[in-house]
């Protein structure tokens, strides 16, 4: 059984980015719900603290020395070495591998259970890309390689629908989006999108909603691909040929989905009233509409890992990065999810 006081383990991102300093805000507040760690450079964080007043104590930890209980203004950390000097908004190729391994470090301490979640702050994927790490795509497909696993789901979720027993959409912002695809680019998403893979997200989605967030019988609105749907095929035939076939024989199942419906349909209150989450087909298709409700009060979750991963609904906003403007929000929110699941992830081990 996990500890009841769970260990949170935070990666802080792009170095250049606004993560080290969200992770130090975080640091800062009264109450967390659990002991957090951070991941990355000591002196970094040192520095950002310095830059923006934030009056937070590191504590360096070795490894193997147990995270101690959350203090406020008190930050525990596994250290990991910049590659390179960071300065805040630019962006050094050096720094990738720095990045990469604080995931590395955090992976690894959910695998081996010294911590019972990670929560990641953003990362700048381009630069990681530059650096030569030509299949990378994000932290999303990142972790499931690290895991071994076939498939993850990417789902993001604002918060009044983060939580176990709440319902998906209800009137006003609440709403869970998951993605059939998620970094590619547009021009090979149709490609992507195929009955196995559908098949094994929407088995996910439908064991993970009922684990995470308590749904019995999770009621998941499918997205078609073209627009209207294909239009009886007249504007694609994605839809009949593969989305429909899979959805039917989920169906004979037991599986509760409607769809595939014109993404403009779908995301109208008479479909969402009905929708604990949707799935849409492609990172734009569902994306914006969930930060458009919910933008920095939403988390990103990983579903299909074998340990609890959640994140930030932002990115490195290198424009806001050691100005002290970047709104840790949706970090708070990513933390208290991780806690909340790593609890209902104790409760059923
Ligand atoms: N979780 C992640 O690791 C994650 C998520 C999204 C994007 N990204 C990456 O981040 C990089 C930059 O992406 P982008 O520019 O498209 O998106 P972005 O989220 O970094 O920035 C978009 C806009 O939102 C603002 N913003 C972002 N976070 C904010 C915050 N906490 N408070 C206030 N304003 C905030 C920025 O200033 C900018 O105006 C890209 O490499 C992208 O792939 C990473
Ligand atoms: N697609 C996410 C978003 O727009 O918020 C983001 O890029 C993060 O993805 P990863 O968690 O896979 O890095």
């Amino acid at each position: 059984m996990a500890d009841a006081v769970p260990v949170l383990v935070v990666t802080t991102g792009e170095p250049a980015g606004i993560g080290p300093e969200l992770t130090l805000q975080l640091a800062l507040a009264e109450r967390l719900p659990g002991r957090v760690v951070a991941v990355g450079d000591p002196h970094l964080l040192e520095e950002r603290a310095e830059r923006l007043g934030l009056d937070v104590s590191l504590v360096v930890l070795e490894p193997g020395k147990p995270v101690p209980k959350a203090r406020s203004g008190v930050l525990p950390v596994w250290p990991v070495a910049l590659r390179a000097p960071s300065r805040p908004g630019e962006l050094a190729v050096a720094n990738a591998a720095y990045v990469l391994e604080t995931l590395d470090v955090a992976v690894e301490a959910c695998r081996t259970q010294q911590a019972a979640a990670m929560i990641t702050a953003p990362l700048h994927k381009g630069v990681i890309l530059d650096a030569g790490h030509a299949g990378f795509r994000g932290h999303t497909e990142y972790l499931r390689d690290a895991c071994g696993v076939d498939e993850v789901v990417m789902m993001l979720a604002t918060d009044s629908a983060l939580h176990a027993g709440q319902p998906g959409w209800r009137g006003g912002t609440a709403l869970r989006v998951a993605l059939a695809t998620t970094h590619l680019p547009l021009r090979e998403v149709a490609d992507a999108i195929t009955a196995p893979s559908l098949e094994r997200i929407l088995r996910i989605m439908q064991a993970d909603l009922r684990r995470w967030f308590g749904v019995a019988t999770p009621r998941i609105a499918v997205c078609g691909l073209n627009p209207h749907a294909g239009e009886g095929g007249h504007l694609g035939r994605e839809e009949i040929e593969v989305i429909e076939p899979c959805l039917e024989r989920l169906r004979g199942e037991g599986f509760l989905l409607d769809g595939p419906l014109p993404a403009d349909t779908l995301f109208t209150p008479r479909h969402l009233r009905e929708a604990d989450a949707v799935l849409a087909m492609y990172h734009d298709q569902g994306l914006p509409v969930l930060k458009y409700a919910g933008f920095g009060r939403a988390a990103n979750i990983t579903l299909g890992l074998p340990f609890v991963r959640t994140s930030v609904d932002h990115g490195t906003a290198l424009d806001l990065a050691g100005r002290g403007l970047a709104d840790p929000g949706s970090l708070r929110v990513a933390v208290a999810l991780a806690a909340e699941m790593a609890g209902r992830a104790s409760v059923a081990s």
